[in-house]
């Protein structure tokens, strides 16, 4: 099922005018401050009537004010996922997990509760009250809430931006299993590269209330004028897990070789997608030898873009993949880059964090 969204609306001197689809899996919604997403999410829940517009998928239509059609917010069958877990306090985890299913038509398809409970790990909190939880485990709720509720559609809004990083590391790989194991779209807004690299099929870039880029998170990511800052900047590489070793490193496979990372938390041969920040990667023409850097990557020169400072962004081919190295434009003109000529692309094992290493996405295959 793929939601086309369409929706204009004016607040003052700032519009909002915008049209992207999302398919199945993880459209992340990714702009900074003030690109108007809350305002998009908010006419897609039905929290706000746009002043033009149209969201449907299929035989389903939420709005379309041309033809004169609103559906009532509750009615619009959506599963959320806020920022703060919202979950009700008086409530138990078993009665807000329940809750969920109260709009839901009895003829919708219904997910197994012990499934969805199994999957989130909160068998063991069921009888507890919100206030008793940890808040990765208020978003675990959350999300089996939402999952519960039979949506058509799950908006998930910054739902990781009140946690620490151990905590979100704790949550992504559930927003993975959604994106690969759900039938529905899920439109997720967020402004930090490291959830776009983690879980986007897609990435609808917002800037000033306009769709400034539709693509991969690999697209995006690699376009400074998308992103919040250059040190956003960087490549996702498509791997396959090859062995765990004694001194806790894991070794992949990818498509300039092999790549040794802190230990992965997954079984050797699981695919995963490796987010390599352009400003850890060191370029060299010649294979160094004795670099206590245990990467060292083979591949040719793409391309070289002079960024608006010293920088520049060198793009290596490595196979069919391309990795980013952030290098000096001083660099670059003495090593006199050329596109087409070899190269080595060197990353330091410890540049990559556990939250950069996630599940590979089912349509991209591993080396
Ligand atoms: N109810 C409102 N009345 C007037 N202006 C509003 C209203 N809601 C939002 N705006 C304005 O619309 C613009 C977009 O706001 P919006 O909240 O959609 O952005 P955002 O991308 O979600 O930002 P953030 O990441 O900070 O949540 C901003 O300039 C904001 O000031």
């Amino acid at each position: 099922m793929t939601l086309s969204v369409a929706v204009r609306h004016r607040f003052g001197a700032f519009s909002l005018d915008v049209a992207f689809e999302a398919p199945k899996g993880v459209t992340v919604l990714f702009g900074r401050s003030g690109s108007g997403k809350t305002t998009l999410v908010n006419a897609v829940a039905g929290l706000l009537r746009p002043d033009a517009g149209r969201v449907a998928a299929d035989d389903w239509l939420l709005f379309d004010t041309a033809g004169g059609q609103w559906l009532a917010p509750h009615r619009r069958r959506i599963g959320y996922i806020f920022q703060e877990g919202r979950l009700f306090p008086h409530l138990s985890v078993r009665q807000n997990l329940a809750y969920g299913r109260r709009f839901a038509p009895k003829s919708a398809p219904r997910e197994d509760p012990g499934r969805v409970i199994d999957m989130l790990g909160i068998g063991h909190l069921l009888d507890r009250r919100p206030a008793m939880l940890s808040g990765g485990e208020k978003q675990r709720v959350a999300i089996g809430r939402a999952l519960l509720s039979a949506p058509r559609l799950i908006l998930a809004d910054e739902p990781l931006a009140s946690l620490d990083d151990q905590r979100k590391a704790e949550i992504l790989p559930y927003f993975e299993r959604l994106r690969d194991e759900l039938a529905i779209p899920i439109l997720y807004v967020t402004h930090s590269a490291s959830e776009v690299a983690r879980l986007a099929t897609t990435v609808v870039a917002l800037g000033h209330g306009r769709v400034t880029a539709v693509g991969t998170a690999q697209d995006v990511l690699g376009d400074p004028q998308q992103l919040l800052g250059i040190r956003d900047a960087g490549s996702l590489l498509a791997g396959r897990i090859l062995a765990h070793h004694e001194d806790g490193l894991s070794e992949l496979a990818t498509a300039g070789g092999r790549l040794f990372l802190p230990r992965v938390a997954a079984s050797v041969g699981t695919r995963v997608r490796v987010r390599i920040a352009a400003q850890d990667v060191i370029l060299s023409r010649a294979r160094p030898e004795g670099l206590s850097a245990l990467n060292i990557l083979a591949g040719r020169i793409e391309h070289v873009r002079p960024g608006q400072g010293p920088g520049a962004m060198v793009a290596v081919r490595l196979g069919d993949e391309t990795l980013l190295a952030r290098i000096t434009q001083r660099s670059a003109r003495e090593m006199d880059l050329q596109p087409g000529e070899a190269c080595h692309a060197i990353l330091k094992t410890v540049a990559v964090a556990p939250e950069d290493v996630g599940r590979g996405l089912p349509e991209i295959e591993a080396p």
